[in-house]
């Protein structure tokens, strides 16, 4: 299960089994039950595993590009159509017209928000998920973002999405790194998979201060401790345990090194 209850908080688990290979992973492990959303940058090394085990996938506008361009040379396959996205979503000013043709042609819904200037590519992805996605099916599902990191604006715009919709839980992915969103309403008991992940880490609240943070499992524990901008935040922490926990009185973001994965 996800979810425990310790001293009237409940527990949230996580955990990076999505980036072992098949085989590795528990049987029933809940974060492989994950969508994923690809965004217009170079695909991740270990795009090919994550596409593969997806339930859904989603490219953002020009993510669709990067499907068409990069997915069969990544995978030497060079038969195009094994890599569907089921979804095209966003306000199609990136997406190439023959790659838009092509996928349409193949089965993929395009969703065209043109009309919508206000929000990104990224927050029309997840405001679709969550609306497609059945109430009971909410607590267990997972968002994996490809590409999030590059363009500081975007980077900015990405994780301002972690804390738009806080009660989802959605991994921001690049090659180098993993980032989510811990809110303050649960504690977290964080499962390091060091096959694919750390030792380096950081944790901090971006926007709202904390007033007090603890940890167990960080070779820097926090204990009661202040973090804001400006004066402290935990950064080139090293995890120390198979397990990290955090407590705070504020939405902290987490985020760990992934090892050299293919
Ligand atoms: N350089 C980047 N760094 C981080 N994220 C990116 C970058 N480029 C694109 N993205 C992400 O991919 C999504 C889709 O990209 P796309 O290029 O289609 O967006 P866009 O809104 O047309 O970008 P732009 O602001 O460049 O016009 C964006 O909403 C953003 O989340
Ligand atoms: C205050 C403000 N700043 C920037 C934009 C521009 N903008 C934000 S998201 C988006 C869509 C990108 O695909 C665009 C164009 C805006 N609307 N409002």
């Amino acid at each position: 299960m996800l979810w425990r209850t310790i001293r009237s908080m409940e527990v949230m688990a996580h955990s990076s089994n999505f980036l072992l290979p098949k085989l590795h992973q528990p049987a029933k492990a809940p974060a492989n039950n994950y969508t994923l959303v690809v965004l217009n940058q170079q695909l991740p090394r270990f795009m090919p595993r994550l596409w593969a085990q997806a339930k859904m996938r989603i490219c953002a506008d020009g993510g669709a590009n990067r499907i068409f361009d990069e997915m069969s040379q990544m995978t030497n396959d060079l038969d195009r159509n094994r890599y569907i996205p089921e979804i095209i979503e966003g306000d199609m000013d990136s997406i190439r017209p023959e790659v838009k043709r092509y996928y349409s042609s193949q089965g993929s819904k395009i969703s065209d928000k043109s009309h919508n200037q206000e929000t990104t590519d990224l927050h029309k992805c997840i405001s679709s998920i969550r609306h497609r996605t059945p109430n009971h099916e909410k607590p267990n599902l997972c968002v994996l973002v490809t590409g999030a990191l590059g363009r500081f604006d975007h980077e900015a715009a990405n994780i301002n999405v972690l804390y738009a919709f806080s009660d989802m839980r959605i991994v921001l992915l690049s090659d180098d790194c993993l980032i989510q969103l811990l809110p303050k309403t649960h504690h977290h008991e964080i499962y390091i998979e060091s096959s694919v992940e750390g030792p380096h880490c950081g944790i901090f609240p971006i926007g709202a201060p904390s007033t007090s943070t603890t940890t167990t499992g960080l070779k820097w524990n926090l204990s009661d401790a202040e973090m804001r901008f400006g004066s402290m935040i935990s950064t080139s922490n090293i995890v120390d345990s198979d397990k990290v926990t955090v407590q705070s009185d504020a939405d902290l973001l987490w985020t760990i090194s992934l090892r050299n994965l293919t």
